[in-house]
């Protein structure tokens, strides 16, 4: 595949609306069967950041035909108290998957809170057996947000066998994740962080380049080499001259994009894709959920005749 001009973006619109489209399909099929998928989010307190996300989880679910519940929960509520309303999702039948927003606040343990978290309605792949399950090369369930970076660079057409890729950061949901992912691939991976000595003679050999940092403008021209893939997963808020707020990137795009073969802009690259793999991922939760029914209730014969 040639690079993505017109000007070189690797835009996350057209592989959402592909996935987006196979939920759809899915989701028609198992309402038709009587299961129909439900997603509940889960916020403690209110976080801007995850405003936007919400919003899009929500329009979007809509699309595919998932059903979507937003649960907010005031900033004060205990552990327990959280801990409790996850068990009472983890036994409620209609629901198919939740989503714990982040961050929650500090008084909340949030490993503990993600561990609660049925492995079934896992919908994040957060849950330590879904993170365990990605080192044993079990790929159809991964956090939403490393999954969407390696669902872009495929639509690269690049051979990821034996790419050289390099991912800066190295966070439990993004930059961990997306290095497993990747050397399931057969990629080599090389993975820096902020005690990486030179991050920049790193970089500069990433034939693909993940950034998950969460400061605009770390990646500049000088630390990509020509041709190479960068997936810009950052997110961040930048206060402009005249007071009004934009959302930028971890790179420099507008220089970056001079040298690099693809680029995923900021907005409209990797978090549209990410909503909808977390729709992909609520479906393949629907699915084990329904391979448990039958393995339960299917032989119901069989236990009868036993009597
Ligand atoms: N598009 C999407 O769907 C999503 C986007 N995001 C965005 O991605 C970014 C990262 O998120 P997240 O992983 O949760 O953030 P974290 O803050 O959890 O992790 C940031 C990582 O960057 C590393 N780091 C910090 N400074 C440097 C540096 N100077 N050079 C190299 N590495 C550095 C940290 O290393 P160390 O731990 O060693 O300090 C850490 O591993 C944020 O901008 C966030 O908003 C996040 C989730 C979803
Ligand atoms: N448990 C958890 N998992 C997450 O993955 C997670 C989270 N908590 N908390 C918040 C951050 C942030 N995040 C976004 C995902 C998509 C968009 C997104 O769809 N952005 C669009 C829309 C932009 C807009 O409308 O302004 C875009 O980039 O084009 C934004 C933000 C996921 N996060």
């Amino acid at each position: 595949m040639p690079p993505l001009d017109d000007n070189r973006y690797l835009k996350g619109g057209p592989v959402a609306a592909r996935i987006i489209a196979e939920v759809r399909a899915a989701a028609q099929q198992a309402t038709d069967e009587g299961f129909r998928p439900k997603l509940v989010s889960i916020t403690v307190g209110d976080v801007a950041a995850v405003d936007v996300y919400v919003r899009n989880q929500r329009a979007k679910a809509e699309l595919a035909g998932i059903d979507f519940e937003e649960r907010r929960f005031p900033a004060e509520l205990t552990a327990g108290e959280l801990e409790a309303a996850i068990h009472g999702m983890n036994a409620d039948p209609r629901i198919t998957g939740i989503i714990i927003q982040r961050p929650v606040p500090a008084h909340i343990p949030i490993k503990a809170i993600q561990a609660a978290v049925h492995p079934l309605k896992d919908v994040e792949g957060m849950h330590p057996a879904s993170i365990g399950n990605i080192v044993y090369n079990q790929l159809d369930l991964a956090p939403c947000t490393a999954a969407a970076s390696v669902e872009l660079l495929r639509a690269t057409g690049l051979d990821l066998k034996g790419l050289e890729v390099v991912v800066v950061g190295h966070s439990e949901i993004v930059g961990k994740p997306i290095a497993f992912l990747l050397m399931s691939e057969g990629a080599t991976v090389t993975v820096c962080h902020h005690m990486t000595r030179s991050l920049a003679a790193h970089a500069r050999r990433a034939d693909a380049l993940f950034v998950a940092v969460g400061k605009p403008r770390l990646i500049k021209a000088d630390m990509v080499k020509p041709g190479a893939a960068v997936i810009d997963i950052g997110i961040n808020a930048e206060t402009l001259p005249d007071g009004s707020s934009r959302i930028v990137g971890d790179v420099d795009t507008e220089s970056v994009k001079e040298v690099a073969s693809w680029i995923t802009p900021v907005p409209g690259g990797v978090g549209p894709v990410t909503v909808a793999i977390l729709l992909r991922n609520t479906m393949v939760a629907l699915n084990r959920q329904r391979a448990v029914y039958r393995a339960t209730f299917g032989t119901a014969e069989a236990t009868l005749a036993a009597e």
